[in-house]
C-alpha cells in the first residue's frame, strides 16, 4: 500500500505538487493520469525517496522509502527506460542491479523471459528500440519480486502488441496482490488496465475514483443535431429554442450542434415548433477520453495555438455554468440560459476521497502560488 498525505513540492517558485492525499492499494492496477507537467514524475519520485517532499509525506507498507527495509525487494519501479549504460548488454545490465540488491542471479534470466527479452540478453541496450527499452526497464523493476511497483508511461514507444503485453502484465500483477501504480496521459488505455484512477492536473487532485464509477459518472449521452448548411439563421433559432426548454447547447466544429438535458424526441418537436428543418438528429455516447479531456482540460501547460481547445480555457474561479458572464451570447435564452454555453462540466464529477491524516502531520499553508485545476497557464507555470 501506497498512502500519501498532504504531499507537496516546490521547485523554487514552481508548485510541481499540490496537498495530495491518496492511498494506492494492493490487488489492483491503480491508473495515476494528468496532462504534461501535472506532477506525476515528481510525485511517483517522492514516492521512491528520490525526491523530498517540501511539506506532506508518503509512505509505502507504512515506511518512509527511505526507510523501508530491503527496499528493492519490495518496491520494483520503471521511471526512465533510457536509464540504462548503454554500453553493457542488457543480461550484465540487470545483473549488475541484481547484485547491487542481494538478488540472486538466475532472477536474471526469469525477467528476461518474463518481459520477452530472453534472445537478446547478449545484445548491447545501446541498440534497442524504443520498445525493447521499456521491456528492459520493466524487466529491472521485476528483478526484485517486489510486492509494490510503479511505472511511469510504460507504454511508450510500445507498438499495439506491446501495450497489450504491458496491460496483461499489469493486470496480472494485481491479482497476485501486488500493488501497481502506472502513470499515463492516456485515458483510453488506463480504462482498460486500471481498476482505479487517480487523476491530477496541475500538481492537484481532481479525481480519486474506481474506473467502474469514472465511467458512470462520466459516459454522458448527447444528441448531435444538423440544420442545413448555409442557413445558419436555421441554427441559430434551434439553439435558442432548446436552450430555452433547458438544454445544454455547445458548438461541434462541423456546424453541428451537441445538445444533453433535452430528449431527443423533445429535439425533434421543439425543431418543428420553431419551423427548423434537420439534416441529422442523432444520439451518441461521449468517450471516456472525452470526458477525462474535459476534466483536465483547464489543467493542460502546454497547447498548440492551432488547438481549437485554445479559446475554450475555462478561467479562473468557480465552475463556469451556462449562461454564466463571459459567455455572454449572441442570443441568450430567457432565463438566462445562455447559447453557446460555456465549456460543460463533466456531470456529477467525482470529487476526491479523503484520507485521515497521519498523526503529527501539518497541513500545508494555502498560497497564492498554488495551482488551480481551471487557471489558465501562465509564464511562470512553465519555469
Ligand atoms: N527538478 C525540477 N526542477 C524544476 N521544475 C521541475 C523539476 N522537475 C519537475 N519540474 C516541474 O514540475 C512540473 C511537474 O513535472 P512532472 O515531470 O512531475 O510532470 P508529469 O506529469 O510527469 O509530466 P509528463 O507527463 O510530461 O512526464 C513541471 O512543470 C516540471 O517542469
Amino acid at each position: 500500500m501506497i498512502e500519501a498525505y498532504g504531499l507537496t513540492k516546490r521547485y523554487g517558485a514552481k508548485t510541481a505538487v499540490y496537498n495530495l492525499s491518496f492511498q494506492v492499494r494492493p490487488g489492483a492496477v491503480t491508473g495515476f493520469l494528468g496532462p504534461n507537467g501535472s506532477g506525476k514524475s515528481t510525485t511517483m519520485r517522492m514516492i521512491l525517496g528520490l525526491d523530498e517532499p517540501t511539506s506532506g509525506q508518503v509512505t509505502v507498507g507504512g515506511y518512509n522509502f527511505r526507510n523501508l527495509p530491503n527496499a528493492p525487494r519490495q518496491v520494483g519501479a520503471l521511471l526512465d527506460a533510457k536509464a540504462v549504460h548503454s554500453g553493457r548488454n542488457a543480461r550484465n545490465h540487470l545483473l549488475s542491479l541484481a547484485q547491487l540488491s542481494g538478488i540472486p542471479a538466475r532472477r536474471v534470466d526469469e525477467v528476461l523471459g518474463v518481459v520477452g527479452l530472453q534472445e537478446v540478453g547478449s545484445k548491447r541496450s545501446k541498440g534497442f528500440s524504443l520498445g525493447m527499452g521499456q521491456r528492459l526497464g520493466i524487466a529491472a523493476a521485476l528483478l526484485g519480486d517486489p510486492q509494490v511497483l510503479l511505472f511511469d508511461e510504460p507504454v511508450n514507444g510500445l507498438d499495439p502488441e506491446g501495450i497489450l503485453w504491458v496491460r496483461n502484465l499489469m493486470k496480472r500483477l494485481a491479482s497476485e496482490g501486488r500493488t501497481v501504480f502506472v502513470s499515463s496521459h492516456l485515458m483510453s488505455e488506463m480504462a482498460q488496465t486500471a481498476d482505479h484512477l487517480i487523476v491530477i492536473g496541475r500538481g492537484q487532485m481532481m479525481a480519486d475514483t474506481s474506473v467502474d464509477n469514472f465511467i458512470a459518472q462520466n459516459s454522458v449521452g448527447f444528441a448531435r443535431v444538423r440544420t442545413p448548411d448555409g442557413e445558419p439563421e436555421q441554427r441559430e433559432k434551434l439553439g435558442a429554442a432548446l436552450a430555452a426548454a433547458g438544454g445544454q447547447v455547445q458548438p461541434e466544429e462541423d456546424g453541428a450542434l451537441r445538445v444533453t438535458g433535452v430528449p431527443l424526441p423533445q429535439i425533434s418537436d421543439l425543431a418543428h415548433g420553431a419551423d427548423v428543418r434537420l439534416w441529422e438528429l442523432s444520439p451518441h455516447q461521449a468517450s471516456l477520453e472525452e470526458a477525462y479531456m474535459r476534466m483536465t482540460q483547464g489543467a493542460v501547460d502546454y497547447r498548440s495555438t492551432a488547438d481549437q481547445r485554445t479559446g475554450l480555457q475555462t478561467p479562473a474561479g468557480p465552475p463556469a455554468g451556462y449562461g454564466a458572464p463571459g459567455g455572454a451570447p449572441p442570443y441568450g435564452a430567457p432565463g438566462g440560459a445562455g447559447y453557446p454555453p460555456q465549456q460543460p462540466q463533466p456531470q456529477g464529477q467525482p470529487q476526491p476521497q479523503q484520507y485521515a491524516p497521519p498523526q503529527g502531520w501539518q497541513a500545508p499553508p494555502a498560497q497564492a502560488a498554488a495551482p488551480t485545476t481551471t487557471a489558465a497557464p501562465t509564464p511562470e507555470d512553465h519555469r
